[in-house]
């Protein structure tokens, strides 16, 4: 439980939030690609052993994600191994793994037993000229022989160019082209550099899905360089993309990709019913620890959902209206995701409102006067430093002993402040 922060018992529960617009219904037809089992892994921290990893891929069938993708069987042979093992647990979701576009690769991965090969590779100029040197027709040339094997195999398959936001336009809408003829179940646009924003995302998906076979989909990867990976992810999802690249906490290259807690919760708003109905929410802290253990980090403390204070109401004026109803400041319900709501009185910014709800919640039956004068109290010294909830409560039984006691003097007492607090605070 957060420090100053108490339980807020007998709070009207909150309806789900509206669905904002029927426009977006739209947004019920979407898969999440999971991939703390190879992006992630990218993680400057991550190492994941067999066992770690056939744990999170059990956590991550368990919790509802349609697609599991794992590290290329080419990089090393344990790879390789818990490829094989991970394609053989049985698990619901559909198992894929990421390769780059090359023959040797696609044969290694072929003979793994996953459902399908996620192919990627490079076509910006950077990429092209620094990274594997090849220009796009020798791309396309490469495509075709490595799709051509992956469907021989009868095996999904999902074309990608990465760095798709600096690469040319017209390349890229040429490439697509020429691999959805092939017959591919994806394409992918990749923002590997984190430079995009939601008006570019929207733009490049509205413009692929204009040249793409209606039954074609398209997956999208989106690092957070500068922030946008959950934005730009809804912006995807809105101009026609199926499915989203995701990562338990954003774990990935650099500072990582779009957080499946931040898709859950920004989805959520959208349709909760349909978000609720794939996904096991309640499960997300568990993942989200199992990860956060694994890789040596702690849950941000603003992280969507399950960060520290993601439920706690703290101001005045925010306290009064969340007692009242808590969807006037919380558009998530925390008790969907097994999270639970607090409220902060002991500060300065506390109200008189959120101070009766805890003589309530106490049992202490005080006047609307005598809380305000309480309140005042708690202002003063929480001007000096913030009370602990225990601090609180001994006030307020005090102030409650002495009124019983009718002993107007203790009172009195109770509510003057210390002389050195008065002093320090001027
Ligand atoms: C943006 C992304 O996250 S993409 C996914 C990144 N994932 C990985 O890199 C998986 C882990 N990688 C590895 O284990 C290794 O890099 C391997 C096994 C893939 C390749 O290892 P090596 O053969 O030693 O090559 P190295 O890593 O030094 O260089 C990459 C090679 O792949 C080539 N290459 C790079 N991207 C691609 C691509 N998408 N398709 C085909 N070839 C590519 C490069 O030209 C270079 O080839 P070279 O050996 O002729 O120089
Ligand atoms: O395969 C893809 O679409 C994405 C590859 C990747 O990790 C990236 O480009 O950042
Ligand atoms: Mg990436």
């Amino acid at each position: 439980m957060p420090p100053h922060a108490s339980p807020i018992a007998n709070v009207a529960s909150s309806p789900y939030a509206p669905k904002f617009t029927d426009s977006l219904s739209r947004l019920t037809n979407w898969s999440i690609i999971e991939s703390t089992l190879r992006e992630g892994e990218q993680f400057a921290n991550a190492f994941f052993d067999t066992a770690k990893k056939i744990e999170i891929a059990k956590a991550l069938d368990d919790f509802g994600v349609e697609y599991i993708e794992l590290t290329s069987p080419a990089a090393s042979e344990q790879s390789r191994l818990d490829c094989i093992a991970i394609a053989n647990l049985g698990l619901k979701a559909k198992i894929l793994t990421h390769v780059r576009c090359h023959m040797d690769d696609a044969r290694i991965a072929c003979e793994t037993g996953v459902d399908g090969l996620d192919i990627v590779i490079g076509t910006s100029s950077y990429l092209r000229e620094f990274s594997h040197g090849k220009d796009m027709d020798r791309i396309i040339k490469d495509a075709t022989e490595v799709i051509n094997y992956v469907k021989s195999k009868g095996l999904e398959v999902r074309f990608s160019s990465e760095d798709s936001f600096r690469s040319d336009l017209v390349d890229l809408l040429n490439l697509y082209k020429a691999v959805d003829q092939l017959g591919v179940n994806r394409v992918g646009i990749a923002d590997t550099v984190g430079c995009a924003n939601p008006r570019q995302v929207y733009d490049l998906v509205k413009t692929l899905r204009t040249i793409l076979k209606p039954t074609t989909d398209i997956e999208c990867h989106f690092h957070n360089d500068t922030g946008c990976a959950t934005a730009n992810a809804y912006a995807a999802l809105e101009a026609g993309a199926t499915h989203i690249d995701t990562s338990v906490l954003g774990i990935g290259e650099r500072n990582g990709i779009t957080p499946i807690g931040n898709l859950i919760a920004r989805m959520f708003t959208v349709d909760p019913d349909y978000v609720a109905s794939k996904y096991k929410l309640t499960q997300l802290r568990d993942l989200e620890n199992l990860i956060a253990d694994a890789v040596e980090i702690q849950v941000p403390f603003n992280n969507c959902i399950t960060g520290y204070c993601a439920f706690t109401h703290k101001a005045g004026i925010h306290a009064k209206a969340i007692l009242n109803n808590p969807a006037t400041y919380e558009i998530l319900k925390p008790e969907v995701f097994g999270m639970t709501r607090y409220v902060s009185i002991g500060h300065r910014l506390t109200g008189w409102n959120a101070v009766k709800n805890r003589a309530e919640q106490l049992g202490l039956v005080l006047t609307d006067d005598e809380l305000k004068a309480i309140t005042g109290k708690i202002k003063k010294l929480a001007d000096i430093k913030n009370q602990s909830m225990e601090d609180v409560d001994g006030l307020l039984r005090n102030f409650h002993a002495y009124k019983v006691a009718g002993d107007h003097s203790a009172i009195e007492q109770l509510l003057v402040v210390p002389p050195e607090t008065a002093v320090a605070s001027n």
